[in-house]
């Protein structure tokens, strides 16, 4: 176990990190914060939830002198909500040197970035198309710029920014510090990674499977007409604290979120069609539980930190083994424990094999649950309800009525009643979704870009990110962005990691 104060990190930092709950340096920090620091090129492997951020994020810290009235580090993230997030973190690591940290994403409004940038922040932290507005505009410069961070760079060059983030990279300085990211990297990606790198380090946290350990995996196969039947049975059994369904389509994805809010469960669902607004204001309300399903395009697959998601549900199956992978990686995180359930069609059946050969995992085979055993789980879920109130010991208000139902009838009957009375008995309203086609594998070839780029301007890729910046003009003033999550609010608590 590393503990921080070996790390050879300033004491602000060093403080800010401790603040954050942090106790212990999780592998990859352990390992890359020192050779980060040396200014080494470096691409980072490590599962999903296992810290990453902080592991490029307290050396690029440390290397800023705040003296310095310039952008010294950029970190490029492919969504917009990733990079809000990773700027949030950078934000707290670099709270004790007092590092000005600035998001710059598509959708918010440009001329209140140019405003911000002329505060002139140390640390960038942007999705690649708008960055490249700004150095186009003339209104960020990054020849100051000693650092330069790739997070989830396997799928920002996958989805076709590969031009975008050269052109990003020839702004900065040729002898800058490159760093990758990303709990996957594979081969042809990361050689062509590597081509814009110097002599890069790559340091592979050594794990056995390429999924975190904690996390119970499952798949169900399911004819796609049953499919949204066995999704609200499961959840009806296992009431999940917080759920992340995955649907393939945008269209999907409105069509299950309505589908569940018509069976009574509080669902919204995000992706890359819904306005900025819209999408922060969504996981805003699940970060808070206001909403407790959230339904997602792979638009939250990537590095989504939202503590409490116990569930996920791949309703659809992921487009391929890296795709599983981040999405499963959404529960599991910092030690705690996760499930993930996927959706097999007969069809898709192959698809177990594959995806079971790359992560080096297993699913285990669950079968569906029936009605009785979806009744059954409300009840249970009931009964611990009433367990809870019962420990709280707030009842005494409700002790006289209560005696009163006790004169006259027995107390298992009494009981009954109550339970018959709270339990939500499983929601048969009918639902029809559209069928959706089996994703085709995707191929990992530079020239892949063209296809998916024209997939985006038909608007049914299930990707939003920033690619659709070529529908919105840049400047188009959008109303209402706001920042997610703590921003430091959040009391925060020891947190150490579980042996993984
Ligand atoms: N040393 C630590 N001790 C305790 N918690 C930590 C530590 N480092 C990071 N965390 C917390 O663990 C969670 C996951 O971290 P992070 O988002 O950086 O993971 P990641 O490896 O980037 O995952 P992904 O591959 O999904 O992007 C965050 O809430 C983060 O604040
Ligand atoms: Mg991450």
């Amino acid at each position: 176990m590393t503990k921080f104060e070996d790390l050879g990190i300033s004491n602000a930092t060093l403080q800010a990190v401790l603040k954050m709950g942090f106790e212990e340096a999780t592998p990859i920090q352990a390992e890359t914060i020192p050779l980060g620091l040396k200014g080494i090129d470096l691409i980072g492997q490590a599962q999903t939830g296992t810290g990453k951020t902080a592991a490029f994020g307290i050396p690029l810290v440390e290397k800023v002198d705040v003296s310095a009235d310039a952008i010294q580090g950029i970190i490029i993230a492919p969504t917009r909500e990733l990079a809000i997030q990773v700027s949030e973190e950078l934000y707290k690591i670099g709270s004790g040197k007092r590092v000005r940290v600035l998001p710059i994403y598509g959708g918010q409004d440009i001329s209140r970035q140019i405003r911000s940038l002329k505060k002139a922040p140390h640390i960038i932290v942007g999705t690649p198309g708008r960055v490249l507005d700004h150095i186009n505009r003339k209104t960020m410069r990054l020849d100051t710029v000693n650092t330069v961070i790739l997070d989830e760079a396997d799928e920002m060059l996958n989805m076709g920014f590969i031009e975008d983030i050269e052109s990003i990279l020839a702004a900065t300085p040729a002898e800058r510090q490159t760093l990758l990211f990303s709990a996957t990297m594979p081969g042809p990606i990361q050689r062509m990674a590597e081509k814009f790198m110097k002599d890069p380090q790559i340091v592979r946290v050594k794990t056995k499977e390429m999924t975190v350990p904690l996390i119970d995996q499952y798949y169900l196969e399911v004819i796609e007409r049953n499919k949204f039947d066995v999704l609200t049975r499961l959840l009806d059994i296992q009431s999940p604290e917080l759920a992340i369904v995955f649907g393939r389509t945008k269209r999907r994805v409105d069509e299950l979120s309505e589908a569940l809010t018509l069976r009574g469960y509080t669902a919204e669902g995000i992706h890359g069609d819904l306005s900025q607004a819209k999408r922060l204001s969504v996981l805003r309300k699940f970060k808070e539980g206001t909403i407790d399903v959230l339904v997602a395009t792979d638009v939250a697959a990537r590095g989504l930190d939202i503590s409490g998601v116990t569930h996920v549900y791949n309703f659809d199956i992921p487009q391929d083994p890296e795709s599983y992978v981040h999405r499963i990686g959404r529960t599991g995180r910092a030690g705690k424990k996760g499930v993930a359930l996927t959706f097999i069609t007969p069809r898709e059946k192959s698809y177990l094999a594959v995806v079971e050969k790359t992560t080096r995992s297993k699913m285990e085979k669950m079968k569906a649950p029936t009605l009785d055993e979806a009744l059954e789980g409300q009840q249970k879920a009931v009964v611990e309800k009433i367990v809870a109130t019962i420990e709280s010991n707030n009842l005494h208000y409700y002790k006289a009525a209560a005696q009163e139902l006790l004169e006259e009838n027995d107390a298992s009957t009494v009981i009954a009643a109550v339970l018959k009375m709270l339990t939500k008995e499983p929601d048969t309203t009918p639902i029809k979704l559209t069928e959706e086609q089996s994703p085709q594998r995707r191929e990992r070839k530079p020239q892949d870009r063209d296809r998916r780029r024209r997939d985006d301007s038909r608007g049914s890729s299930s990707y939003g990110g920033d690619r659709n910046r070529k529908k919105a003009p840049a400047g188009k003033p959008r109303s209402g962005e706001k920042r997610t999550g703590g921003g430091g609010s959040k009391p925060s608590k020891p947190r150490s990691f579980n042996h993984q």
